[in-house]
């Protein structure tokens, strides 16, 4: 069992860290185990050690295993210039608790808890560790306002999703709820610091935490299709309007794929110069026109060796570059401009066009053997407004996103800008949504997003999105009941209970003060 936990530890470090090094002989002699049969360093590990903070690693932990000693170290700057970030740690973390978390067995756990508690003292997490019933395992905080542990596992409970954010008085709250074999173990609850972004963005970006947010169930098919198709090696043709997601879903399928450790590349056939794309594409040799590198340029396609090339914009790419696609794609070579060999190459091909190709054929101004080629696995994603049971979700996702980004506070949203953003048309997508959700939070000072903070073309379109999706409906169930009342209580605790402060109240929700007192008695606030 401890030799188990012993790999899996040392796996997640790898995981987690890309490389773990083996230390010098010489380091032995300034690192002593504890009783406990462990220990972590913040190197210099004595006062004594002569590399002090000259020190090329970041972190050591030492441990024993039956007779054997283990030394594990994080260098300081690998060739990715790695940087033992909170937001990092955390990841680590979680990987090794969600392997090896066993409440029944806490010894085996013991390392790792003690680890925990060492890392989140070194960059000043707090976190609160629970068992499956909601007990407190280990905690660090250093907030002087105690937290109600209760408050906060009431929460957690009440969250339904495996992961997420918990918003509280007393700070925003990730969580990670941890189970084994379907059966709940424990969580880990931990305080986002007022975020870097840099720190925290492997929450969203982060390969192993790529995730595509959308619940509807067209949208949810469209992802089960994608993912058995990225592991296929076939071509990929994504239709959509702009700003749907193709790249996104481009990057997805790459990322799950084979190829994943091997480069990604993008290019938009719109946005380079007709007689720039040529070179880009498929690259040049040595003197093969006035003004050429010299010593030659490699094309997307060389650079895409072993892992894939995602061509945007397909639809827009010349006639005469398709007959040289068309090859490529059949010959799995290419060929620089100026030379007199092609180069094998090994790239998946994912296209992606907001036109309707079979149009553009019609016209003649896309070869229908290219289209068939390319059209392998053709993949339709839907507008937003096609799946309006995602607009809160994507609001609530890059609310939340966007704030940790932008170093402030969560916000909500106000219910009537709620309204707004659910019926409005979204004729920009997913990418207007973000654009919208940015500038409101660059914008709004308080705790919620009214009206106000809406773009001016949003405010003044409320009737016509009104009028041109039906009933604006007034409810959102769950999510926008909860809101409002986290919202009032935000409001209260700010401002007070007495009738200057809900006037107060009323103004910031700009609502009249009898609407207050409703929603009030409403939620027995008063
Ligand atoms: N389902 C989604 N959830 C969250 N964000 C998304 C989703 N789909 C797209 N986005 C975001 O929306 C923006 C636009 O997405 P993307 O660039 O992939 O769209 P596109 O269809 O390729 O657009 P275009 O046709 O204009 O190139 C990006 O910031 C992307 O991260």
């Amino acid at each position: 069992m401890r030799k188990a936990f012993i790999d899996s530890f040392i796996d997640s470090l790898k995981e987690t860290f890309g490389l773990v090094a083996n230390l010098p002989e010489k380091c032995f002699s300034f690192i002593s185990l504890s009783k406990t049969g462990y220990r972590v360093w913040a190197p210099p590990c004595t006062p004594n050690c002569p590399e002090g903070t000259a020190c090329p690693y970041e972190l050591i932990l030492s441990f024993k295993l039956e007779e054997d000693v283990f030394v594990v170290a994080l260098p300081k700057n690998i060739d990715r210039d790695l940087k033992l970030t909170p937001a990092l740690l955390i990841k680590f973390l979680l990987t090794v608790l969600e392997i090896l978390y066993i409440p029944e067995q806490k010894s085996d756990n013991l390392l790792i808890t003690e680890a925990l508690q060492f890392l989140a003292n070194q960059f000043n997490i707090e976190f609160f560790l629970f068992d499956n019933k909601g007990q407190l395992i280990l905690s660090q905080t250093h907030s002087p306002i105690q937290l109600s542990t209760f408050t906060l596992w009431e929460k957690l409970s009440q969250t339904g999703e495996p992961e997420g954010f918990i918003k509280t008085r007393w700070g925003n709250f990730y969580y990670r709820i941890f189970t084994k074999d379907g059966i709940t173990t424990g969580s880990i609850v931990w305080k986002t610091e007022p975020a870097k972004l840099e720190e925290n963005k492997f929450l969203f970006h982060d390969d192993s935490f790529f995730t595509i947010p959308g619940k509807n169930p067209r949208f949810l098919e469209i992802k089960d299709l994608v993912r058995q198709i990225a592991v296929t090696d076939s071509t990929v043709l994504l239709q959509g309007e702009s700003g749907t997601g193709k790249e996104l879903f481009a990057r997805y399928i790459h990322y799950l794929s084979p190829r994943k450790n091997h480069p990604f590349i993008a290019i938009n056939c719109a946005a380079i110069p007709d007689n720039l794309l040529e070179s880009e594409l498929f690259g040049y040799e040595d003197g093969s026109f006035t003004g050429a590198r010299r010593g030659g340029k490699p094309g997307k396609f060389e650079l895409a060796n072993g892992g894939t090339i995602f061509l945007d914009e397909i639809g827009d790419m010349p006639l005469q570059l398709q007959a040289k696609l068309l090859r490529v794609l059949e010959n799995r070579q290419v060929e620089r401009i100026g030379a007199t060999v092609s180069r094998p190459i090994d790239v998946r091909i994912i296209a992606a066009t907001n036109k309707n190709l079979k149009e553009l054929i019609d016209a003649k101004l896309f070869r229908e053997d290219l289209f068939f080629r390319l059209n392998v696995f053709p993949v339709f994603i839907p507008p937003l407004r096609e799946r309006r049971d995602d607009i809160l979700l994507l609001l609530d996702f890059y609310l939340k996103n966007i704030c940790l980004e932008q170093d402030k506070p969560f916000k909500i949203f106000s219910p009537e800008a709620i309204e707004i953003l659910q019926n409005y048309d979204w004729p920009g997508n997913i990418r207007e949504l973000k654009n919208v959700v940015t500038y409101a939070v660059s914008i709004c000072k308080g705790d919620i997003i009214t009206l106000h903070y809406l773009p001016k073309y949003l405010q003044n379109g409320l009737s016509s999105t009104k009028s041109q999706f039906g009933e604006v409906k007034t409810t959102h169930p769950i999510i926008q009941v909860d809101q409002l009342k986290d919202q009032l209580e935000i409001l209260l605790a700010k401002y007070g209970n007495s009738t200057q402060s809900k006037k107060l109240i009323a103004q910031e929700l700009g609502i009249s003060l009898a609407t207050l007192y409703r929603w009030l008695r409403k939620y027995h606030l008063r």
